[in-house]
């Protein structure tokens, strides 16, 4: 797959990424913003937390989450789903479903630890909120996560995705949709075959390592697919935390 060079303004500042105190040197870490067009942008912190933190959140996570492996339907059919998952939200939100499952939401209390995690995402986002929490675990390089887009209505038009990995680093694949929501007008007079070309350029990749954020802002969910693929040759494990905010009324939105 050719990759397109990332447009990317690297900003260094003092963001608060580490809820350690003694890590005043690490909380100045740089931070990538990558400004994709149309309104969507990802931003990307390298080193948001300390590896001593990140692994000391990673042991509690694999030890205490209940993870559990689904069953859901993709294009008709029922498979298992290839990574483990656990889904946490705060009280009285509306209820996630996707690939027809809907996951048992269990509360922030369950596991304060997670609290801790989700006030260090604040602390490096401000104006961001995020009500709800969507855990994988990829228990080696068979395990992934198939092109798709968290674009489900109760997230609302915009959504904001924070992406904590900890753990064993694997490659976070982006590709922008070939629907006519994203497109120019002008691709209207071009022919398909050079409008698919072009479309394919425009994908980007990021190595996603142990203690290190990716956040999707505006128009991501609606014009581009994320990916996680399969890794034959990675043996451990990664755990990935995406914080996300559920609108209380998303029938409101339409
Ligand atoms: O594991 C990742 O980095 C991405 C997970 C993801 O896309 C999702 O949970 O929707
Ligand atoms: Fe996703």
């Amino acid at each position: 797959m050719s990759l397109r060079r990332l447009k990317v303004a690297v900003t260094v500042g003092g963001e608060a990424t580490d809820p350690s105190p003694n890590n005043e040197s690490e909380n100045k870490a740089k931070r990538q913003t990558v400004v994709l067009d149309n309104g969507s942008e990802v931003v990307f912190m390298p080193r948001f937390v300390s590896f001593d933190q990140a692994w000391t959140w990673f042991d509690y996570l694999n030890t205490h989450i209940p993870w559990t492996r689904p069953t859901i339907r993709v294009f008709g059919r029922s498979c298992l789903q290839p990574r483990d998952t656990c889904y946490v939200a705060s009280p009285g939100l509306p209820q996630l479903v996707y690939s027809g499952y809907q996951p048992h939401a269990y509360s922030w209390d369950d596991h304060p630890p997670l609290k801790q995690i989700l006030e260090a995402v604040h602390k490096a986002l401000p104006g961001s909120s995020f009500n709800s929490l969507l855990l994988n675990r990829y228990k080696g390089g068979n395990d992934y996560v198939g092109w798709h887009s968290d674009d489900e209505k109760l997230y609302g038009s915009t959504p904001e995705i924070g992406s904590l990995t900890l753990g064993c680093e694997r490659e976070f694949f982006l590709k922008k949709k070939p629907s006519k929501t994203c497109q120019e007008s002008r691709d209207d007079q071009e022919p398909k075959s050079k409008r698919l070309k072009r479309n394919h350029a425009d994908q980007h990749s990021f190595t996603l390592k142990h203690g290190s954020l990716l956040v999707m802002r505006g128009y991501t969910q609606r014009d581009w697919m994320h990916s996680v693929p399969k890794r034959t040759k990675v043996e451990a494990t990664r755990i990935n935390l995406t914080f996300r905010w559920v609108l209380e009324d998303p029938g409101a939105m339409s």
